[in-house]
């Protein structure tokens, strides 16, 4: 067993405080971890000896992003759709039919590699932890190549074989495929069960048949989760309440039912927002203000997939989020951190305490403030030379 002592941190966010400080800022605070767990929290001046030493230097030090939501695997290029979205093309979901046709006929070397290559970017990032979905493969075989590739880096895997209806199917045989013979291939290998919840694009599914996949897949002991009220508003959020639903993503339509079902269901169902889509498909962002001020549950994630948001940027999220959608700056880490472990119930990521994983950030600014501050800077980057730590 090896322990590492970070000193050296001018300001330390837990993300672990009280009601009135719901950051836990520490000033001259010190931190060890053994076996990548940490062990010990308190003044630097009264730190204990380790086998090996951090020292930030003045740096401020944060708790690992966790990204409760990404497509992070696929092949092909919708660079051109993005293109036509920013000269007026709204965004329908259809693009997704050339995901998959690219990402039916990639080897899986070939989306190992650029699995690989996504994850390392939102790593340099600061992201510890990253949920990855199929959803780019719609028929059975490649749905669940995808969940076992997306298995050999994470944990933290969900079935999205109700992404879209492919073109030439049959809803109702889709339907049945995706509840049935697909299910039981990809639960081995997943965590949740998602759906796209969406009356307002023809590809995506009706509330009765999002209500019936996630059935389902709570039936073959999957978590379900949910892709709701994207492009308007619908029925996604209250279903997601009324099922127990770790999360709701997209939440960017909101109605007054949908606020209270959220509000009554904050400590099981989290609001995940995704400001990365609305920059990307020039959508209203959601408002996170109102949601916060109902005492909703909420995360921030990427969503990175090469429709929406080809982006898996922590920072950026963290930014669009206080610019553009009225939360603050501590509001919006809580919601990159604590908030996206939540997403996931996982109780022992997203913040700095006793017993969780030591998953630290360092931030090349003295205060926290400065990762909305200075935009589109690296400022971020994880403390990677602690012994033991894994996803
Ligand atoms: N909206 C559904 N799925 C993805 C986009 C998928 C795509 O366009 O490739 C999302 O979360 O935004
Ligand atoms: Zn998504």
């Amino acid at each position: 067993m090896a322990s590492t002592l970070v000193t050296g941190i001018s300001q330390l966010v837990t993300c672990d405080g009280e009601p009135d400080d719901p950051l836990g800022l520490l000033r001259d605070a010190a931190v060890i971890a053994e076996d990548g767990v940490i062990t010990w929290i308190g003044p630097a001046a009264r730190a204990p000896e380790a086998d090996g030493a951090i020292d930030v230097e003045g740096r401020c030090v944060l708790p690992g992003f966790v990204d409760s939501h990404s497509h992070l695997i696929f092949a092909g290029d919708r660079a051109s759709e993005f293109a036509a979205r920013m000269t007026g093309t709204p965004y329908d979901g259809g693009g997704i039919a050339t995901t998959v046709a690219a990402t039916r006929a990639a080897s899986d070397d070939e989306l190992r590699a650029l699995l690989h290559q996504r994850l390392t970017a939102a790593r340099a990032l600061g992201s510890h932890t990253i949920e990855i979905k199929s959803g780019y493969g719609l028929e059975t075989e490649t749905e669940a190549r995808l969940l076992r590739l997306a298995r050999e880096v994470t944990e933290e895997t969900t079935y999205l074989g109700a992404h879209v209806v492919p073109s030439g199917s049959d809803r109702r045989d889709y339907l049945d495929l995706v509840t049935g013979e697909m299910l039981a291939a990809c639960a081995p290998h997943a965590r949740f069960v998602d759906v796209f919840c969406e009356p307002h694009s023809p590809h995506a599914f009706t509330g009765e048949e999002s209500e019936e996949v996630l059935r389902a897949g709570i039936g073959a002991g999957l978590t379900p989760r949910l892709h709701g009220n994207q492009l308007g508003y619908g029925p996604g959020i209250q279903l997601a309440c009324e099922m127990q639903a770790a999360s709701v993503d997209h939440c960017t339509f909101i109605s007054d039912a949908d606020l209270s079902a959220l509000a009554d269901s904050r400590d099981t169902t989290v609001a995940t927002l995704l400001p990365g889509v609305e920059f990307s498909t020039r959508q209203p962002y959601p408002d996170a203000r109102r949601l916060l001020d109902a005492g909703v549950s909420v995360a921030l994630a990427s969503d990175c997939n090469p429709g929406t948001c080809y982006s898996s940027s922590m920072p950026l999220m963290i930014q669009l989020a206080v610019r553009e959608m009225g939360m603050t700056v501590a509001e919006a880490l809580l919601a990159a951190t604590r908030g996206g472990a939540a997403a996931l119930r996982r109780g022992n990521i997203g913040s700095i305490t006793l017993g969780a994983k030591a998953h630290l950030n360092v931030l090349d600014a003295p205060h926290y403030e400065h990762l909305a501050y200075q935009i589109g800077v690296p400022l971020v980057s994880p403390i990677t030379t602690i012994e033991g730590v894994n996803a």
